[in-house]
This record gives C-alpha cells, sequence and structure tokens, in this order.
C-alpha cells in the first residue's frame, strides 16, 4: 500500500486520476453491495438467534467491539480521495519487495490473503449464501480490479528501488506491527480492491478477537481417579494380622514368629485384594475371569515388600510341580536380594522354591539354580523368582528350558523406574516370554497361555493360566501414558497419595500427577549454604551436633569419594562409602556394619536411595541436594521407616534454594523447616578441617598414581 501513496509523489497524476476515479466507482458499487449484505443479514439474523459480533449490523466487528470495522471504513470511504491517500501514507509503508508486495495485492485482489483466508474460511459457510447473490455484481467488479491492480503493479516496481531505503528504516516497526498492520492494510486499500470481497467478507475484517481459549482438561481413567485410599499414618491404623480375612494359618504362624501382630494399611489393603484375585487358586482367575492388575503407590517404609510377599506366598502353596508362577523384577542386585530374603523367611518349609537372579553369582551357577534337565525334558527348579533386569533377560534368552509360560504373577517393584525406558524393554520381554508356549519343558497344555485377545464364547472355554502384574513404587507414576505402556488389564490402584477433592478438577488431576506422600513420622529440615561450608556443616552435624546413624547422599561416585576421603582425614567419625566402584561383597560388608552400628556415618550415591531398608537409620542427609522429587523422596524414606521417627537435613546452596522448594511445592511438599547454620558455630572446626584438606590433596594425588601405575 506504501507503495501506491508513494506513486502520487511520482507525479504520474494521469493515471492517478484514472484509479481515483475507478475507486469512486468501486466505492459506490461497495457501498450499495455493503446495504444490500447488511439488509440480507438483518433479515437472516431475525430468522435465527442473533451471533453477538458478527451481527448482520457490522457494528461489532472491529476488534474493540467499537463500530469500527466497517464503520471506520465506511467513514473513511467519505472522505476526499487525496485526504484519504494522505491518511494511507501514514499509516501504511510497509516495506516489501516488488514481488511480495504484488502477491499481497494479487491475494488482495483475489480476496484470499492468508489473514483474510483464514477468516474466510471460518465464515465460509456464512457467507456462501451472500457469494451466490452476489456473484454476477463481483465478477464485473473483480474483473475492473484486477485491470486497476496490474497498472499499479507496473507503477509500484518503478518506485520500488528508490523507497527502498526509506522502507528500510520503517521495517522493523512495520514488522512488529504486523497485527496492527494487516488491519490497517486492509483498512487501506482501495475501494476498488475492497470491492473485491463479497459483503460479508467485509464484515470480517478487522475481526481478529482472541477466542477465549479452552483449557485442555487432562483426561484420567477412572482407576487413576479413584484409587483405593490407603492411609498414610501407620501407627494409628494397624490392623492385627488375625483380622484380615483368608491368611493361611501357617503365614500367620510365620507372621507371629518374625514379629508381625499387626498389618500395615497397605497390607491390610492389598494382601487380601491379591488373595481375592486368586481365590479360585492360581490357575484361574475369580470366577475364572482374569484377574485385574493391582498398582500401589504408598510412602516409603510403609511396608509393601510384606504386601505381595504374603499372598504370593500363599497362593503358591498348593502348587504340585516347579514352575515360575512368579517373577518379581527390580532395579537393583541390593534390592533383589533383600527381597529375596523375605521370600525365603516366608516360604521356609513350603517347599517352595526362591532363585535369586542378579549376576552375583556366575551365568551357570544361576542356571543351575534355575532349570534342571531330565531324560523327559527341562524342569523348573525355581517357583518365585527374583531377579534384576538385565541378567533375567540372558536367561530369557540363553538359559535352555527357563520358561515364564506359566507365569501367575510378575510383580515390577520400583515400578516407576522399571517403567523408565532402559528396563521397559525387559518387561517387554517378560510378558513375550510369558506367551510363548512351552517348547520341551512337558508342561500341562491343557492350561497353556494364549495371547489375551476379545472375550468370545470360545476363548471363555478353555481355562487359561492368567498373567496378574502387580506394581509397587512409593513414587509410582500416575501418568496413564506411561502406565499404559504395561499393558495393565483393568487395574485397580491402591494410593495414599492425597488427591484434592474439594478443589475443581483440573487443579485436581493435575495435582495429583505429581503428589506424593512421605512417611508420616519424617521431620524435613534444609541448611541453606555456600559451597565451601558444606563439607563442615556435615562435620558440623556430626560432631557438634552428634547426629548417629547418618546415610549421607551424594550425587556422584566421585564425590561420595572425595567426601567420604574427607571425613576420615578430618578424624573422629567412624565413615565408610557406599558406591558402586566398590565390588558387591564389600558393599554388602559395608551395609552390615551400618546396620549393626559399626558405622555412623555411611556416604552413598543413589545407590542406596531406592528401597534399601536399613533399619535404625536416623538421619539422612542431602550432601548434594536431589534434582528430581523422585530421588528427594526416595532418599529422605531411608530414615522414619515403618512408622518410627526420622529427620532428613538437605544442604542447599543459595542458588538452589528457589528451585529446590519450588520442585517440593510442586509435589505437595509443603513441611519443610529453614534450618540455618550460624557461620560461628563452624568456626572450632575450621583449622582441623583445612589439615584434613592438605591430607586430602595428597591421598587424591596418590590414588592417581596408583591408578596409573
Ligand atoms: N506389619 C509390619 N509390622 C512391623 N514391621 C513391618 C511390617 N511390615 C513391614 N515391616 C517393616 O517395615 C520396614 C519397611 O518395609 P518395606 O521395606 O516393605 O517398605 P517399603 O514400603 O517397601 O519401602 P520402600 O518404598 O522404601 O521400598 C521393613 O523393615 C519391614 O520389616
Amino acid at each position: 500500500m506504501a507503495l501506491f501513496c508513494i506513486q502520487r509523489y511520482d507525479g504520474e497524476d494521469e493515471q492517478e486520476q484514472e484509479e481515483v476515479e475507478a475507486e469512486d466507482r468501486a466505492r459506490l458499487l461497495l457501498e450499495r453491495l455493503q446495504q444490500q449484505a447488511r439488509a440480507r443479514q438483518l433479515k437472516k439474523q431475525r430468522e435465527e438467534q442473533p451471533q453477538g459480533r458478527e451481527g448482520p449490523g457490522g457494528a461489532g466487528l472491529s476488534p474493540e467491539g467499537e463500530p469500527g470495522g466497517k464503520g471506520k471504513r465506511r467513514r473513511e470511504s467519505g472522505e476526499q480521495p487525496g485526504a484519504l491517500r494522505k491518511k494511507k501514507l501514514k499509516t501504511k509503508q510497509q516495506p516489501r519487495s516488488s514481488s511480495a508486495e504484488s502477491a499481497g495485492a494479487e491475494e488482495a485482489a483475489d480476496g484470499s490473503s492468508p489473514t483474510k483466508k483464514k477468516k474466510a474460511n471460518r465464515r465460509k459457510s456464512k457467507v456462501r449464501q451472500e457469494r451466490t447473490e452476489t456473484d454476477s455484481e463481483e465478477d464485473i467488479k473483480q474483473q475492473e480490479n484486477r485491470n486497476n491492480f496490474k497498472n499499479k503493479s507496473n507503477k509500484r516496481k518503478k518506485t520500488d528501488g528508490e523507497t527502498q531505503g526509506d522502507e528500510k528504516g520503517k521495517k522493523e516497526s512495520s514488522e512488529k506491527a504486523e497485527g496492527n498492520q494487516t488491519a490497517k492494510e486492509e483498512l487501506a486499500l482501495p475501494s476498488g480492491e475492497e470491492a473485491n470481497f463479497p459483503p460479508s467478507s467485509m464484515m470480517i475484517l478487522g475481526d481478529h478477537d482472541a477466542k477465549p481459549v479452552q483449557k485442555v482438561q487432562p483426561f484420567l481413567p477412572q482407576w487413576l481417579a479413584q484409587p483405593k485410599r490407603v492411609q498414610k499414618r501407620i501407627r494409628d491404623n494397624l490392623c492385627p494380622i488375625s483380622d484380615v480375612p483368608g491368611i493361611h494359618p501357617r503365614l500367620l504362624k510365620k507372621l507371629q514368629m518374625n514379629g508381625i501382630e499387626s498389618f500395615f494399611p497397605v497390607q491390610a489393603q492389598v494382601i487380601p485384594a491379591i488373595l481375592q484375585s486368586a481365590s479360585n487358586g492360581y490357575l484361574l482367575g475369580q470366577g475364572g475371569y482374569r484377574p485385574k492388575d493391582i498398582c500401589v503407590s504408598a510412602p516409603t517404609g510403609s511396608g509393601k515388600t510384606l504386601s505381595f510377599v504374603i499372598p504370593i506366598v500363599q497362593v503358591l502353596l498348593d502348587r504340585v510341580v516347579c514352575h515360575v508362577r512368579a517373577l518379581v523384577v527390580l532395579p537393583t542386585k541390593e534390592l533383589a536380594q533383600q527381597v529375596s530374603k523375605v521370600f525365603n523367611v516366608y516360604t521356609d518349609g513350603t517347599g517352595l522354591k526362591v532363585a535369586l537372579i542378579t549376576g552375583q553369582k556366575s551365568f551357570a551357577k544361576e542356571q543351575e539354580m534355575l532349570v534342571q534337565k531330565k531324560v523327559t525334558g527341562y524342569c523348573s527348579l525355581a517357583d518365585i523368582v527374583v531377579a534384576t533386569p538385565g541378567r533375567l533377560t540372558d536367561h530369557i534368552n540363553q538359559t535352555p528350558g527357563f520358561s515364564l509360560a506359566q507365569l501367575r504373577f510378575l510383580i515390577v517393584d520400583e515400578a516407576d523406574r522399571m517403567i523408565d525406558d532402559m528396563h521397559q524393554n525387559c518387561l517387554n520381554q517378560i510378558v513375550k516370554a510369558a506367551f510363548q508356549g512351552e517348547n520341551d519343558s512337558g508342561s500341562n497344555m491343557l492350561f497353556q497361555r494364549t495371547k489375551p485377545g476379545p472375550v468370545t464364547a470360545a476363548s471363555s472355554c478353555s481355562p487359561q493360566i492368567p498373567l496378574q502384574k502387580l506394581l509397587f513404587s512409593a513414587t509410582l507414576t500416575q501418568d496413564p501414558e506411561k502406565l499404559q505402556q504395561l499393558d495393565l488389564f483393568q487395574p485397580r490402584l491402591f494410593t495414599s497419595v492425597y488427591s484434592e477433592k474439594n478443589r475443581d478438577e483440573t487443579e485436581t488431576e493435575q495435582d495429583t500427577n505429581n503428589k506424593y506422600t512421605l512417611p508420616e513420622g519424617l521431620l524435613q529440615c534444609y541448611v541453606p549454604c555456600d559451597l565451601n561450608s558444606k563439607p563442615l556443616l556435615l562435620l558440623y552435624f556430626m560432631l557438634t551436633m552428634k547426629f548417629t546413624r547418618v546415610l549421607c547422599f551424594t550425587n556422584s561416585r566421585e564425590a561420595s569419594h572425595r567426601l567420604f576421603l574427607l571425613v576420615q582425614a578430618f578424624g573422629g567419625i567412624t565413615v565408610a562409602e557406599f558406591s558402586s566402584r566398590l565390588p558387591p561383597n564389600e558393599r554388602r560388608r559395608t551395609m552390615k556394619e551400618f546396620e549393626q552400628g559399626k558405622i555412623q556415618l555411611l556416604i552413598s550415591t543413589d545407590a542406596t536411595a531406592r528401597g534399601i531398608d536399613v533399619k535404625g537409620v536416623n538421619y539422612v542427609i542431602n550432601y548434594d541436594a536431589p534434582q528430581f522429587i523422585r530421588t528427594y523422596i526416595h532418599r529422605v524414606g531411608r530414615t522414619a521407616r515403618a512408622g518410627e521417627a526420622g529427620v532428613a537435613f538437605s544442604l542447599v546452596l543459595r542458588i538452589q534454594e528457589r528451585r529446590f522448594l519450588r520442585m517440593l511445592r510442586d509435589a505437595g511438599i509443603q513441611d519443610i523447616k529453614k534450618h540455618p547454620v550460624k557461620g560461628n558455630s563452624l568456626k572450632p572446626l575450621v583449622q582441623q578441617y583445612e589439615g584434613a584438606l592438605c591430607k586430602l590433596e595428597k591421598t587424591v594425588k596418590n590414588e592417581r598414581a596408583q591408578r596409573r601405575a
């Protein structure tokens, strides 16, 4: 448009005169058409419900709701052409290449610039009727305008070179104001071009009101939205073991022998649920149907392990032939070992066999624990397998006769971690192996499993060994998409996660996705500090505050090792480190000594953050603040277990403070106390600490030299 205006100053008066006349003609015609359109729309509106701004009066067409859209145009059209042009020059001197300009003008001439296209599309159906009626008039008009446009386009090419410099300076501001410019551009179009639009399209000009954006409501499946609530308070909600129906007397006796008189809330709810799903024995689900999968999200130390160990042992008590019927997968060796120990306690004397498959023994040894070759074929030596994902997949692929075809329970402990990409493949392999027919193991073909499909009369006739999935975690994801990866069957969720039902639905759903619960006996504190004071703070807690049985977390193996060396060099504290840089037997020994109270401070990586159940941990210190909320929850959950009390301190660098607190707040954790430690309290330690730093330097150098040698 700028170019149209600039032509005026080039003194091409003759052509301009023609243009002015054409414009005047066009304007007159346009006004006539608009009147017709208004009349039609008024008529239409009387027939229909009025539709707000798009009403026939066109009064509300400008974005401001002011009768600006069309009204303004009308006012402008009433001005003298010369005045109008000057005005246009002021409002519109947008830089455009001649081709772009002409393309734009062409689009305008066709009534189909991108903006207009969108708007026109939106109202396409509305205008279609008017269009048909005005088509013939418009055709003539369009032809006229195309001719006008061609002339102008040629002139524009001429003036382009001259105006480029001028336009460049204005480019930035005009780009910024692009949205507004579009409207202005439309207003400034010569009436001949305006007339190219059907009257109702004209009314769209300037109609760029922001439509209220609809909030997307996340859809939670019912089982996630309405879970079974598990009480968080353990001590107030103990349930005597004899009050839980259906527990085998043999197991009741074992529980008592192990000092368990009452079940924790999660156990009181989950044990009967699993038992019920296998009430027809392990070969069929309840009533002959496939049992529902079960997901449990309960705080750290709330007794989730026993809530699957007891019912599984009970369901398998009656088994005749030994097959792998239960498989527990866990992310680390230590956790697998811990869970297999619990199984050993409750299967002891029952004839059920438990195999631990973690790679701690040689592959051949593990194979010997899993299968035995007989004349009739391979037979299983384990009823319950507790395994880490990597080693398990090796056996699935490489151990002849190792079959999961009779698998009844797949237990995924620390399930959120197992759903992570690195373990997901293992879970898929397990399920695939479970639905693979047995080759030479001579299994009972009657109960052989077929891939679940639609329920038909035929499929209901042959009994199936159902594969039931049981998922456990303190931070079980409630992201349906993630859970979907596990292909759960009519899952039931047991959770102690709060969901705020009183709030509006959106918030409830979003919050529930992120919220986790912590043990009731946990006291959380954080200490704002700087980098240099962190070691001193740890020493202060250990020596001045006399903390005992402390589990201290760092974010890396190197950090753990250095801190361990530093504390050792400082002296006066029985300290040990725990990380994957140590061999498994050393880690086991360290953990045992820590449990026995021989080690007062255990400095560890996140290797011990999840699931590890060490009795009597009084304090957890996050020496390095955790980066993820799940890490925080699992770390601090090493204390305050089984309804006991415990304290967690996090050393948070001042620059991390806001992010750290926000992370907790987002997860619904509000009750963390700020616990500043004054610099004066650390002063008595400084001198000795500096000596320790010198020793540390020497030790690190020696270690490097040893590694190189
Ligand atoms: N009914 C019970 N009575 C007494 N102690 C129990 C009972 N159930 C479990 N415990 C003890 O509580 C502790 C925590 O149990 P467990 O390790 O199963 O917790 P968890 O929920 O799996 O924790 P995490 O999420 O950290 O893995 C264990 O030491 C266990 O022996």
